[in-house]
């Protein structure tokens, strides 16, 4: 694993020899931050999205993390969800069920998924009530800076466009400072409908992790994304580029052969099976 990266802005930058390798750090970085979270406050927030990412969380339903991490403590949302049903094949529910949480004990109660049976607007209100409902009781702690929900973690996929969460390039939802959660009717990757969490928010996170894998064509955001050139317009109107935690933790996790590092082979990586 190679650590790079300027912590006070773009975040540190931890870059592996393939999807492998990558999954094995990021199940060791998740299990940290749920032991320390829940060392300290008794509960671990996450957030998840979909991509490549819950592939990459495979490990922590294997030895020794199935055993190891506390999962009745954990409290799970998503940053992002696609307006179809919870059986359906794009559902970012339906991705990280079947492939994650139905491998591990955390329990049904805890787990916090978007309303598939209203519209994108009114499912976004009810998302963002319920998280002000757990802000209320502490169970998701609050940022003392944005007053926004503070979670322990929120784990986001980079698009090919360098899009997070249901954020796109250019899209007026990138400048909501007024909601926790929106919505949006015109995705330009499909479905259209979708419900994400504002920047304002991911910004709050204790701990925000940037995955990037999956894709060569993703080695031209990334290397938006760390060009040298502080005042390249393409850098900062890119979604992941905004990410920037006010108070908190950004590492970014991705595979070297879609890297824009001088060492990254761009040979291009599929997920792990
Ligand atoms: O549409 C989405 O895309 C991003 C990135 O996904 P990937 O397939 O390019 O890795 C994902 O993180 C987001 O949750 C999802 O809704």
């Amino acid at each position: 694993m190679a650590v790079s990266g300027d912590p006070k802005s773009r975040g540190e930058l931890r870059s592996f020899d393939n999807s492998d390798e990558l999954a094995t750090n990021l199940a060791e970085y998740i299990a940290q931050l749920s032991d320390i979270s829940v060392k300290d406050r008794g509960v671990f927030t996450i957030a998840l999205s979909g991509g490549c990412l819950i592939n990459l969380m495979g490990k922590l339903c294997e030895a020794p993390y199935s055993k190891t991490v506390d999962w009745t403590k954990w409290y799970v949302f998503w940053a992002d969800e696609r307006a179809v049903s919870k059986n359906h094949v794009d559902s970012n529910y339906k991705l990280a069920k079947d492939g994650f949480l139905s491998k591990v004990p955390v329990l049904n109660s805890h787990i916090y998924s978007i309303n598939d049976n209203a519209t994108t607007e009114d499912a976004a209100e009810e998302y963002e009530f319920t998280i002000r409902q757990l802000v209320k009781v502490r169970t998701v702690d609050v940022s003392a800076i944005s007053d926004c929900p503070k979670f322990d973690l929120i784990l986001l996929c980079v698009g090919e466009d360098g899009h997070i969460a249901s954020l796109f390039p250019g899209h007026p939802a990138l400048e909501d400072k007024d909601n926790w959660v929106t919505f949006i009717t015109d995705s330009p990757v499909p479905p259209p409908e979708r419900i994400t969490f504002t920047l304002p928010v991911i910004n709050s996170a204790s701990n925000v992790a940037l995955v990037v894998a999956g894709e060569e064509n993703k080695a031209n955001a990334l290397s938006i994304i760390f060009s040298d050139d502080n005042d390249d317009i393409d850098a900062l109107s890119l979604p992941a580029q905004m990410v920037r935690p006010t108070d908190g933790e950004l590492v970014w996790f991705v595979a070297k052969g879609i890297s824009s590092e001088p060492d990254g082979s761009n040979s291009g990586h599929g997920c792990p099976p």
